[in-house]
C-alpha cells in the first residue's frame, strides 16, 4: 500500500537529510503512528505520502504507483485516493459544516444525489449529523477536527494521513477523535498519524515508528511512545541527534514485510452527539525509563482501552539474511533504542523550523485546493471554486 525503498529526502540549502535511507511497508488496513521528537522527519515523510514533495533518493509507490512516474497533471487524480487532516483544521469559515464536506465532492463533480446522500452519511459517522448547518466558529475545536476528517473521508480514500489531528485539543476531546480514526480504520482505511501525543499512542497499542533525525529507529506491531527514543533522551539529558551520532541510538534496517493486522467491529454510534460515543479510559502520565546506560525497559501500558477489543497478535516474517547486492532482504534491527552516557540537564535538541524551499516546483507554494487534490498544481485558479482557508481556531 505504501512502500519507500532507501529513500532519502535532504531540503535545499540543509546538510542534514530530513529523512535518511528510510525502507518501510505499511499494508493495507493498517493503523500507524508516526513518532518523534520535533524536526525528526515525521511531516516530510508524510508530505512524500502525498506527493507534495519528492525525494532526493530512492522510490516511494503508493497504492501500486510509483510516485516518481506520476506526472504533475495527474496528481490530483492520485490524490483522490488519499485523505488529509491538519493539526489547525482548515475549514472554510464562511461555508456551514455540511458544505465544507460537500466542497470536495463538488469540486471533484460529485453529481447532486451523491452529496446528498455521502455527505450525511459521513457526518453521522463523525457524530455531527445534527450541526450540519453551523458555522465552523459555532463549533468547538473537536467539532472542527470531525469536520475536517469528514472532509477527508467523504470521498472514502484508501489512505488517510493525519499530521498531529489532537494537537490542537485537550485529552478528552482528542480521545473522541481518536475514536473516529480507528472507525475509519475499522472501515478498511490505511491511517498513518504523525503525533507528539504519548497518551494516545500509548492507549491505542498500534504499530509505532519512531523517527530520530530522518531515522528509523523503532518499528513496532504494537507499541508506545512512553518508551521512545525522544523521553528517554530527554530524561536522561542527551539529544537524540548526539546520542544517533555516537552510536547510542541505532537506526533499524530496511523496511519488514507486515501481516495485516485481523479486522475488528469498532463500536457502532448510538448518538449523533459531537461527544465521543464511548469515551476511553482516562490516560495516565507514562512512567519515565530508567538510567541512562541501562537499555530502555520494554512498559507494561497503563491502562486498557474499554472500546476496542484488543488487536490479535500478528508476527512479522523472520527475513533471511541479507542478498548480496545488500537490497531487500537485510533483517531490521527493532526495540527500543538504547541511551547510554546520561549529560544530566543537558536541553532538549533545539529544532529549525520547516522553511519552504521557494525554488523546488514540488513544495512551491500549493493551495489547499492543490493538496486536497481538487486543481492539478499550477492549474489557473477559479476564485469562485478555490479555498481561501486557514486555521479556524
Ligand atoms: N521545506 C523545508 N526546507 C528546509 N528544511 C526543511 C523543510 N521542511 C522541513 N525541513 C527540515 O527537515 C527536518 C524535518 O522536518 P519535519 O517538519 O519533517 O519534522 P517533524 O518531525 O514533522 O517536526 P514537527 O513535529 O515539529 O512537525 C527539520 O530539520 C526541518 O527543519
Amino acid at each position: 500500500m505504501i512502500r519507500f525503498d532507501h529513500v532519502t529526502k535532504t531540503y535545499k540549502g540543509t546538510k542534514r537529510p530530513a529523512l535518511n535511507s528510510i525502507d518501510l511497508e505499511i499494508l493495507r488496513g493498517e493503523f500507524v503512528f508516526l513518532v518523534g521528537a520535533s524536526g525528526s522527519g515525521k511531516s516530510s515523510f508524510l508530505r512524500l505520502i502525498l506527493k507534495e514533495d519528492r525525494p532526493t533518493s530512492g522510490n516511494i509507490h503508493v497504492l501500486g504507483q510509483d510516485l516518481n512516474a506520476i506526472s504533475n497533471r495527474k496528481v490530483p487524480y492520485f490524490r483522490r485516493n488519499l485523505g488529509v487532516v491538519f493539526q489547525d483544521f482548515r475549514l472554510l469559515p464562511s461555508k456551514n459544516v455540511f458544505d465544507n464536506v460537500a466542497f470536495t465532492l463538488q469540486v471533484i463533480g460529485k453529481s447532486r444525489g451523491f452529496i446528498q446522500e455521502a455527505v450525511p452519511d459521513v457526518l453521522q459517522m463523525v457524530g455531527l449529523a445534527e450541526k450540519a448547518n453551523r458555522l465552523p466558529h459555532e463549533l468547538s475545536g473537536g467539532e472542527q477536527q470531525r469536520v475536517a476528517i469528514a472532509r477527508a473521508v467523504v470521498n472514502k480514500p484508501a489512505i488517510l494521513l493525519a499530521d498531529e489531528p489532537t494537537g490542537n485539543l485537550d485529552p478528552s476531546t482528542s480521545a473522541g477523535i481518536m475514536t473516529v480514526l480507528e472507525r475509519i480504520n475499522a472501515g478498511g482505511t490505511t491511517v498513518v498519524m504523525a503525533t507528539h501525543d504519548n497518551a494516545i499512542v500509548d492507549h491505542m497499542k498500534r504499530r509505532v515508528i519512531e523517527l530520530v533525525t530522518g531515522q528509523i529507529v523503532r518499528d513496532e506491531d504494537q507499541g508506545a511512545y512512553g518508551m521512545t527514543a525522544e523521553i528517554a533522551l530527554q530524561d536522561s539529558g542527551l539529544t537524540a541527534e548526539i546520542a544517533l551520532s555516537e552510536g547510542l541510538a541505532r537506526p533499524v534496517g530496511p523496511a519488514q514485510p507486515h501481516v495485516a493486522p485481523p479486522r475488528y467491529a469498532p463500536p457502532v454510534p448510538t448518538s449523533t452527539q459531537a461527544t465521543p460515543v464511548v469515551a476511553p479510559p482516562p490516560m495516565q502520565p507514562v512512567s519515565r525509563p530508567v538510567p541512562a546506560s541501562q537499555p530502555v525497559p520494554v512498559q507494561q501500558p497503563v491502562s486498557e482501552p474499554v472500546t476496542v477489543p484488543p488487536t490479535p497478535q500478528y508476527e512479522r516474517p523472520v527475513q533471511a539474511a541479507p542478498a548480496p547486492n545488500g537490497a531487500q532482504t537485510a533483517p531490521a534491527q527493532t526495540g527500543p533504542v538504547v541511551p547510554a552516557g546520561a549529560h544530566p540537564g543537558t536541553p532538549p535538541m533545539p529544532v529549525n523550523p520547516p522553511q519552504p524551499d521557494p525554488h523546488d516546483p514540488a513544495t512551491e507554494s500549493l493551495t489547499l485546493a492543490e493538496k486536497l487534490g481538487l486543481r492539478a498544481p499550477g492549474a489557473p485558479a477559479d476564485p469562485a471554486k478555490d479555498q481561501n482557508v486557514g486555521p479556524t481556531t
